[in-house]
Order: structure tokens, then sequence, then C-alpha cells
């Protein structure tokens, strides 16, 4: 038999195949980044006072909320846990971690979704952030082993992408998952306060989140057979053994300068967004006096948007290359709409245009940074080098929130009204890291010629 026909053996080389791997892993990614958001809309109702808006608030602080958003992070960054994930996905591999990872996110649904729904009293001192309600810590503590399995899933889904469409529309694909992804953080912010209201509850809107993930664990097994068919077709066709992972290789991942660029590039666009996100529903009530029952959809609009631009971005990636300077142009987009939001300008107009705008941003930077990774390192470090850089995006995730949730206690004025001002100029700043962190990145290319600016596509 030829090489050819051995190579047309691959079960990854059928478009239909491994179309519908991604589309079955971007369907657990989708129920994951739901439950990420689900409470973000939900501020206005946790941190109403206990008993308040019919019966459905919760008294949390503006603190409280943000050490409970910031607790994503928390495993994830001070246990270490996801590096160790991205090592555990090298070491044993997509269909293991992949597991693991769905069903400690559905395990820590659970653990929250019984804190919010139960009363406890007292409150608990947790060393170095502050002193919280018990019902607070609890809830943290559900959403920290969540944001593991959902970090440790979101290093495993990449790597199945780049096993299946490497060579192949890889950049179109990572961007059609990040799509599906936003897909559930849109569902979230847009209706995931209703639901509360409708359903009489917060844990409400947490449970469907839980079901959610229950049903992502038996989606992830339902890809786990078809990672096995094409492991079997992959050994069939390989004409040298592939080279496996070695603790020692990891000294070349660390000199690797484009990589930090990347990892710090990660940390400052994303604490941009995710972190702003959980806040912006309020800031719209706040600052553009929308109505409450309307305010998580205008935030509902930025993921919305990413859901087409960020495949498109993704295939000008793949056919023409420029993956730095789609980077470069993000990077702007979000300084421009954050430096806007800190402006003394009211407009709820003008908050869902700069919101569309950030949708362009969050489009843009993550269709060409999450397919650059590969360019940069090898396959055998690509688990561990997706982890470390999620790993680094985590110290943002974890600790932007509760800065945050300080920031706007702070700023609380005597009428309960946030004036979000300097918490704006925060975010503002993060962007303008973000222009000289993915200059350097297109400097460093032209130095090492990686090829951010090539095409993914193999003519
Ligand atoms: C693909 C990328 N994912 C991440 O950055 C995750 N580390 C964060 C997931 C947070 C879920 N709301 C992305 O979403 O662009």
């Amino acid at each position: 038999m030829s090489t050819t026909e051995k190579i047309q053996m691959k079960l990854s080389d059928s478009k239909s195949a491994r179309w519908t791997a991604l589309f079955i892993v971007s369907v657990t990614m989708m129920f994951g980044y739901f439950f990420t958001d689900v409470m973000s809309p939900l501020e206005p109702l946790l941190t109403a006072a206990k008993g308040a808006e019919n019966g459905l608030g919760l008294g949390w602080s503006s603190d409280e909320y943000g050490f409970f958003s910031g607790a994503y992070g928390y495993f994830n960054v001070f246990l270490l846990l996801l590096f160790f994930g991205g090592l555990i996905l090298d070491k044993f591999g997509i269909r293991f971690t992949g597991v693991l990872s769905t069903v400690l996110m559905f395990g820590g649904a659970l653990v929250k979704w019984y804190a919010v729904g139960h009363e406890f009293g007292g409150s608990v001192v947790v060393p170095f952030f502050g002193t919280y309600s018990t019902q607070v810590v609890i809830a943290a503590l559900g959403f920290a082993i969540y944001g593991v399995g959902c970090e440790i899933c979101g290093i495993t889904v990449s790597k199945v992408i780049v096993k299946w469409f490497t060579g192949h529309e890889l950049a179109l694909a990572m961007g059609v998952q990040v799509a599906t992804a936003r897909l559930g953080t849109a569902a979230a912010l847009g209706f995931s306060l209703p639901f509360a209201k409708a359903m009489g509850g917060v844990s409400a809107s947490i449970a469907l989140g839980a079901v959610l993930l229950c049903a992502g664990v038996l989606v992830y097994l339902v890809y786990c057979v078809m990672d096995k068919k094409e492991d079997a077709s992959a050994a069939a066709v390989a004409t040298e053994p592939e080279e496996g992972f070695k603790f020692s290789d990891l000294g070349g991942l660390f000199k690797t300068t484009g990589f930090w660029y990347v990892a710090f590039l990660c940390l400052m666009f994303y604490a941009g967004v995710f972190p702003f996100l959980k806040f912006a529903t309020k800031l719209m009530i706040f600052k553009y006096g929308v109505d409450a029952n309307l305010a998580g959809l205008i935030p509902a609009m930025l993921p919305f948007g990413t859901i087409f631009l960020t495949p498109f971005f993704g295939s000008i990636y793949d056919k023409y290359g420029k993956g730095a300077t789609l980077m470069i142009i993000g990077s702007c987009l979000l300084t421009l709409v954050h430096g806007v939001f800190a402006l003394p300008l009211n407009s709820w107009v003008l908050a869902i245009v700069m919101m569309l705008i950030l949708g362009v941003a969050f489009g843009l930077v993550p269709s060409a940074m999450w397919p650059s990774v590969p360019k940069i390192i090898p396959m055998k470090l690509l688990g561990t080098a997706y982890a470390l850089i999620f790993y680094i995006q985590n110290i943002g995730l974890a600790l932007i929130p509760v800065w945050i949730g300080k920031v706007n206690q702070a700023n609380t004025g005597a009428d309960g009204v946030i004036d979000y001002t300097e918490t704006m100029t925060i975010f503002a700043a993060f962007g303008v890291i973000a222009i000289v962190i993915s200059f350097l990145l297109l400097l460093e290319d032209k130095r090492k010629g990686y090829g951010l600016q090539q095409p993914n596509v193999k003519k």
C-alpha cells in the first residue's frame, strides 16, 4: 500500500469524522462555559439585602461576590492543580484527563448548588483574603473545584483539536469550538437572571447548570469512543513512532520567549474580559441606567458577537496568516472599549456599541492566539504548554475579581450606587499592557520565524 493510501486511512483525515469529534467536545465545553458565568448576571440578587427582591436577595457584599467569583481560579493557581492537569494530560492522555475533568466540573457544581440553596450561620476567616459568610465560602469551594475541572477540560479540548485538525482547518476549528463555548456564556448572561426569578431562587439557575454538566460527562464519554478509533487508525498509518513526553523537555518550553509572550498576553487580555463580565450586569444598571431585568442582555451581546467572529477570524488566519496582527488589533480594541467605559458618558446606546466592539476584540485575539501555540511549541508538550498558559491566565481570573470586588466596595456611595471610574480604568490598563505584549510577540516571531504571520492550511 502506498503512503498516500495509508494517510487516507487515518480517521481524522475524514472531514466528517473530525468535525463530528469537534462538535462533541465543543458541546461539553459549552455546558462548562454556561456554568462558569451562570452567577454573573445574578450579582444584583446575590448582593441585594437578605429577603429583598421578592425574597431572592442573599445579602452578600460586593467584596464577598468578588471573592466568590475569583474562586474559579484559586485551586488552579494556589494548589498548582492546573499545572498538574497539563502534566496528567501529556502523561495519561486525552480520554482519562477529559473524563476526570468533566466529573470534577459536575462535582464542584453540586457543592456550589448545595451552598447557595442552604442557610449557614456565621462566617469564616480566609487567610490573605478576608472574612466571609459560611455560605459564600462553601459556594466558593464548589466553584474552585469546578474551576479545576473546567480549565483541565479546556486544555484537553485544545489538545483534542490540535490532534484532529493539524494540517487541516486548525484555526477555524478552534474558532468554532470557542464560538460554541461562547454560546454557553451568552445563554448564562442572558437567561440566568430571568430563569432564577421565574423559578423563585438563585439556586435554580445553578441546578440547571449542574444538569448540563452531568450531560457533559456523558457527551465526553461518546468522544472517548471516537478518540480510541482515531488512535487505532493513526497507529495503523504511522511511519515513525511519535515522540513521547519527557519531563526533561520542560526546560525547552520554559526557555521559549514566544511562549511567555503568549502566556502574558493571555493573562492581560482575558483579565480585561472574563472578570469584566462578572461585574458588567451591575455596571449596566448603575452606570447606564438599564432596567435590571434587561441589564444582562447587554453583556450577553459580547459572547454572541464572538460566536460568528471567532470562526471568521480563525478562517482568515488559516488562509492568510497575520496571527500576530490580529492579536494587536484585538488588544487595541479592548483598551478603547474599557477607556470609554471609564469616561463620564452614561448613554446605554454607547454601552451597547462598546460591548459590540469588545465582541470584535474577543473574536480577534482568541482566534489567533490559541492556534499560534502549536506553531511555537511541539505537540508532545502541547498539553503542558496550554496548561501553563491557562495557569498564568487563572492568576488573573482568581485575583482580579477579588481586587475589583474590593474596589467596587470602596467606591460604593451611601445610596448603594457604585462609581465605576476606577474599576474601568483598571480594566483599560490591562488592555494597554496587552498591546505592548502583542507587539513584542510580533517582533519575536520575526526573529525566531514561528510562522505566526503565515497561513495554517497547507496548500
Ligand atoms: C479557549 C479559551 N479558554 C480559556 O481561556 C479558559 N482558560 C477560560 C475559560 C473561562 C470560561 N469562562 C477561551 O475561552 O477563549
